[in-house]
C-alpha cells in the first residue's frame, strides 16, 4: 500500500519521479495570474490565524463547507471565531475525499508548516494552533511564504483605475521578488447596467485626468491608464468573458451606444454585445502596440445564487461552468486581429472541458512563427485546475498542439499558501511524461530533451513568453 502522499506523490514510475525531482520541483515559480492582495505584500503581512490564511477568501472551500452542511457562518460570517471557522474546516475534509481541496489541505499543511498529521476533527485543535504559532513568527510573513515557495514573479489582477501604489510600493521597499500588475479592464466594458457603468467611467475620469464626454475620450483615458501600467512593469492583461463578442459594428454605433449607456439609458441585449465586441478589439489593439501578452478566461457563469450575491458580492463560491457555443466568434475575434497584424501573444483558458479540443486546435490557426508557442492553451483553470482537468488539458494540449511549448501553471489565487498548485502541476506533468517514457510511447534516448521540456513547461517557456 502506498504511503499517502510521499516524496512520489502522484509519481507512478521511476522515470516520473526522476523528472520531477531532479528537473521540476528546482524551478522557481512564475505565477502570471493570482488575486493576491497587492497591500499585503507591500506590508509584509503577518497573519493572525490559519483561518485567516486558509480560510479568508478561499470560495473553494467554502462551496466544500456549504455542500457539506455548514453554516454560512462559519464559511464568511463575521460573528464566528477562527477556531470555529477552522473547527468546521476540518470536519469537512474527511468529506472532500477525491476531491482536490484534500490534497491541497494536506500539501499545505506539509509545505508550509511541516506537518504530515491528516486534518480531521481530531487532530484540528492541535493542527490550528501549531499553524498559529507558526504564523505568529516572521519567517511566516507573506514576503516570507512567497521566499518559502521560491517565487520569482507573480502577477496580480488589477482594475485600470487601481493607483497601484503598493506595486509601487512593493518595487521601491527593495523586495527581490518581482509583483507585477495585470491589466483587467472588465469593468469597462461592463455595460449591462448604465448606472454602475457611469459610475465606473466616472472614477475612470478622475483617476486619468481625462474629461470623459464621449467613447473616443473613455478610449483616451484607457490608454493613458494602460500606458501607466506598462510603466509598473505591467506586461500582460486578463478578460474574464463570459464568450468570446464578435458582433459586427460600426464605429459610429459604439460612440452611439456608449453616448447612451452613459447618459443613463439601459442597452439592449444585441448593442451590448456590440459595445463588449468593439472594446474586446481596442484592448487587444493596446495590448498589442506594448508587447504583451493577453489572456482570456472565458465560460464561466457567475453569480448564480442572487440571494447570497446580494449578500455577499462576487467571487464568494456561486459561480460555475457554463456553455457557450463560442468557438465561432473567438475565431473571428482572433482572425480580425490576426488580418490587421495586430494579434499578440494570446492565451485562452476555457472553464468547461468539452472546449478543451476546440482551444487546442484554435492555438494552430494563428501560430505565426513570430514566438515559439505565441498563442497558448491556458492551464486547467478554476473547476479544473484539479489532476483530473489538468491531465485533460495537457493531453489535449500533447494531441493538437506543442505541449513543450506551454507556459504551465498558475496559482489563480488570492491565498499565500497556494503555491503548491505549482507542485500538483508539475508532479502531474512528470507523471505523464513518465508514463510515456516507460510504457515505450516514448524514447528513453531522448530522456535530455524531455527533461529539458519538463524545465521548460515549469519555469523557462513563461520566462521566455512574457519576459519580465
Ligand atoms: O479570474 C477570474 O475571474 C477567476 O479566476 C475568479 O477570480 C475565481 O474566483 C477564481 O479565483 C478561480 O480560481
Amino acid at each position: 500500500m502506498k504511503k499517502f502522499m510521499d516524496e512520489n506523490f502522484l509519481l507512478k514510475t521511476e522515470t516520473a519521479q526522476e523528472l520531477y525531482h531532479n528537473h521540476a520541483a528546482k524551478m522557481p515559480i512564475i505565477d502570471y495570474h493570482c488575486h493576491l492582495i497587492p497591500k499585503m505584500v507591500a506590508d509584509d503581512y503577518q497573519f493572525k490565524s490559519i483561518t485567516e490564511i486558509w480560510l479568508g477568501g478561499d470560495h473553494y472551500k467554502w462551496r466544500a463547507m456549504r455542500s457539506n452542511g455548514v453554516d454560512e457562518r462559519y464559511c464568511t460570517g463575521k460573528d464566528t471565531t477562527d477556531w470555529e471557522k477552522f473547527e468546521k474546516w476540518a470536519e469537512t475534509v474527511p468529506y472532500t475525499f477525491r476531491n482536490p481541496l484534500y490534497h491541497w489541505t494536506h500539501l499545505e499543511l506539509k509545505t508550509a508548516f511541516g506537518i504530515d498529521k491528516i486534518l480531521n476533527p481530531s487532530t484540528a485543535r492541535e493542527i490550528f494552533e501549531e499553524c498559529n504559532a507558526k504564523l505568529a513568527t516572521p519567517e511566516y510573513s507573506a514576503r516570507n511564504l512567497m521566499r518559502r515557495y521560491h517565487v520569482e514573479t507573480v502577477c496580480t489582477t488589477d482594475d485600470p483605475v487601481d493607483s497601484l501604489e503598493y506595486h509601487i510600493a512593493t518595487r521601491e521597499s527593495g523586495f527581490e521578488i518581482k509583483m507585477l500588475p495585470a491589466w483587467r479592464p472588465d469593468k469597462a466594458m461592463a455595460v449591462e447596467s448604465a448606472a454602475n457603468y457611469r459610475a465606473y467611467i466616472e472614477k475612470l475620469a478622475e483617476v486619468s485626468g481625462v474629461n470623459i464626454s464621449s467613447f473616443d475620450d473613455m478610449i483616451d483615458a484607457l490608454r493613458k491608464r494602460h500606458a501607466f501600467f506598462a510603466e509598473q512593469g505591467c506586461r500582460l492583461s486578463d478578460h474574464g468573458i463570459e464568450e468570446f463578442y464578435a458582433e459586427d459594428y460600426t464605429d459610429a454605433e459604439i460612440r452611439a451606444i456608449f453616448n447612451k449607456v452613459y447618459g443613463g439609458t439601459e442597452l439592449t441585449k444585441e448593442e451590448i454585445l456590440k459595445f463588449k465586441s468593439a472594446m474586446l478589439v481596442i484592448f487587444a489593439e493596446m495590448d498589442w502596440e506594448t508587447g504583451w501578452a493577453q489572456q482570456y478566461h472565458y465560460g464561466a457563469i457567475r453569480d448564480n445564487n442572487s440571494k447570497m450575491f446580494k449578500l455577499l458580492g462576487p467571487d464568494t463560491g456561486f459561480d460555475s461552468i457554463g456553455e457557450f457555443n463560442t468557438a465561432k466568434s473567438m475565431s473571428k475575434f482572433l482572425d480580425r486581429l490576426n488580418s490587421e497584424g495586430k494579434l499578440t501573444k494570446t492565451i485562452l483558458y476555457n472553464l468547461n472541458p468539452c472546449a478543451n479540443e476546440v482551444v487546442a486546435t484554435m492555438l494552430g490557426n494563428f501560430q505565426d512563427g513570430s514566438v515559439p508557442g505565441k498563442i497558448q492553451f491556458g492551464s486547467g483553470w478554476w473547476f479544473l485546475d484539479q489532476k483530473d482537468g489538468m491531465e485533460k488539458q495537457m493531453n489535449a494540449l500533447s494531441l493538437l498542439g506543442l505541449l513543450s511549448r506551454f507556459v504551465g501553471m498558475l496559482t489563480d489565487s488570492r491565498s499565500f499558501l497556494s503555491y503548491p498548485r505549482h507542485e500538483y502541476f508539475r508532479r502531474t506533468l512528470c507523471n505523464l511524461l513518465g508514463n510515456d517514457v516507460e510504457n515505450g510511447e516514448l524514447p528513453e534516448s531522448e530522456m535530455p530533451r524531455i527533461q529539458q521540456m519538463v524545465e521548460d513547461i515549469c519555469y523557462n517557456n513563461a520566462k521566455n513568453y512574457f519576459n519580465f
